[in-house]
């Protein structure tokens, strides 16, 4: 089984990660996990935050000559403004009780936070809250994707909407894999340009905003999860892991929310078969998933971010000490991280899918699964 788990607060020392399951022989080197963390800092719309942090992953444990060793991979990631927080983020008593945050923002975690915590400084909330956790995630994703890459599965993410400006028309893989280049992460020259406008404009008016990111997942063979128990359907597994990122609000698969006001004679994708390929679908509505399980066409997902909650222009909030109203806390902010978000859900999708390989390939070797994949490729092909 292929776990990881997080630690770090957004102004403490840093973010470990401990990715366990990995089998021996991937090739793996922080450089290419570096690559990743330098996107998702990356993206028009980021904060004062961003120029001070270099994310630069360390690998301390599980790797050695550059392949995995089955070991657990243990990563660690610095955070920079930690020379400027040490004293207030000390873990023992000489911690300094500075900038407590009494105000709680609408649409952060500060209040329900502070409720269920028994924390009147709200701080001791957003420190885990705050999507810094999100580069441990991209850590781990870039390790998963190591590994399918090495399976011949290779994933695009990009932006198809910031605000009211949105891509028109599905963005094929290739197109997708270019979209790096852009300010915003997006695919479409023109679109790209009209959003990075947009979110100039919020920042400008002291606001923020949200969009749309798409994953796409080619080489992805038929029957990678499971229709026979609600927690192995890989729909609801890609879905709970994109919803779990900060500020994600809406997850969709293939035509998503389209199909509710379609009928099901558009809406489903035929069935047809070729010589030497074996079954497929021309179509591909459904997005690369049926009955929880993939169905080999290429995955199609999107996530819908809101805008970032912190505004410029506070709205009305609730002092948590006094009970009195007052305008929310303002703290340094970025005005949209949906470009980043996009990295975010890449790691995601890929951290998701490595899990079902694993499952339904095993291996504690790299060239061991390598050869049961071939082998059912070569049957689904063939049959
Ligand atoms: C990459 C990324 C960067 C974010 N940056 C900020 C930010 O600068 N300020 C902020 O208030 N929220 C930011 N958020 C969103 C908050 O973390 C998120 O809204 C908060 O944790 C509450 O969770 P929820 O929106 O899922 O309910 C960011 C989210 C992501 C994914
Ligand atoms: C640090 C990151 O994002 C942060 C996410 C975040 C939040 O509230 O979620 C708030 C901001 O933090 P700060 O208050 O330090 O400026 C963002 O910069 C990051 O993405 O690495």
């Amino acid at each position: 089984m292929l776990r990881y788990l997080t630690a770090g607060e957004s102004h403490g020392r840093g973010l470990s990660v401990i990715v366990e399951g990995m089998p021996a022989g991937v090739p793996l080197t922080a450089e290419e996990i570096n690559t990743w963390l330098a996107r998702r800092q990356g993206g028009y719309g980021r904060g004062g935050r961003m120029s001070i942090e270099r994310d630069r992953v360390e690998i301390l444990a599980g790797v050695r000559g550059g392949y995995t060793l089955g070991s657990p991979v243990a990563l660690f990631i610095a955070n920079r403004d930690w020379a400027n927080w040490q004293e207030i983020m000390a873990p023992g008593p000489e911690a300094r009780a500075e900038r407590v945050v009494t105000r709680p923002r609408p649409g952060h975690a500060d209040l329900a936070g502070g409720l269920k915590y028994h924390q009147a400084d709200l701080r001791n909330i957003l420190e885990r809250a705050s999507a810094r956790e999100t580069a441990a995630r991209v850590a781990a994703g870039a390790v998963a994707a190591a590994l399918l890459k090495e399976l011949g599965i290779e994933l695009a993410a990009h932006v198809v909407r910031i605000g009211p400006v949105a891509v028109k028309g599905a963005v094929e893989l290739s197109a997708a894999r270019q979209a790096w280049g852009s300010p915003v992460y997006c695919a479409d020259p023109e679109a790209s340009r009209a959003m990075v406008a947009v979110i100039e404009e919020a920042r400008q008016k002291g606001d923020t905003l949200g969009g749309v990111v798409e994953v796409l997942a080619a080489g992805v063979p038929a029957g990678l999860g499971s229709h026979v128990h609600w927690d192995r359907r890989l729909d609801g597994r890609l879905a709970q892991a994109l919803m779990s990122i900060p500020a994600i609000k809406g997850v969709e698969i293939g035509a998503g929310f389209e199909l509710a006001s379609i009928p099901g004679i558009l809406a489903h994708d035929a069935i047809a078969y070729r010589e030497g390929q074996g079954f497929y679908h021309p179509t591909n509505r459904a997005g690369g998933l049926e009955g929880g399980m993939t169905n080999g066409e290429i995955l199609v997902l999107r996530a819908a971010m809101k805008p970032i909650p912190t505004l410029m222009q506070p709205l009305p909030s609730v002092d948590f000490l006094t009970k009195k109203p007052a305008t929310a806390a303002v703290e340094r902010s970025d005005v949209c991280a949906v470009p980043a978000a996009a990295v975010v859900a890449w790691a995601a999708v890929a951290w998701v899918l490595a899990g079902a390989v694993m499952e339904k390939f095993g291996g504690d070797y790299l060239p061991e699964i390598k050869e049961r994949m071939a082998a059912y490729r070569e049957y689904l092909s063939g049959i």
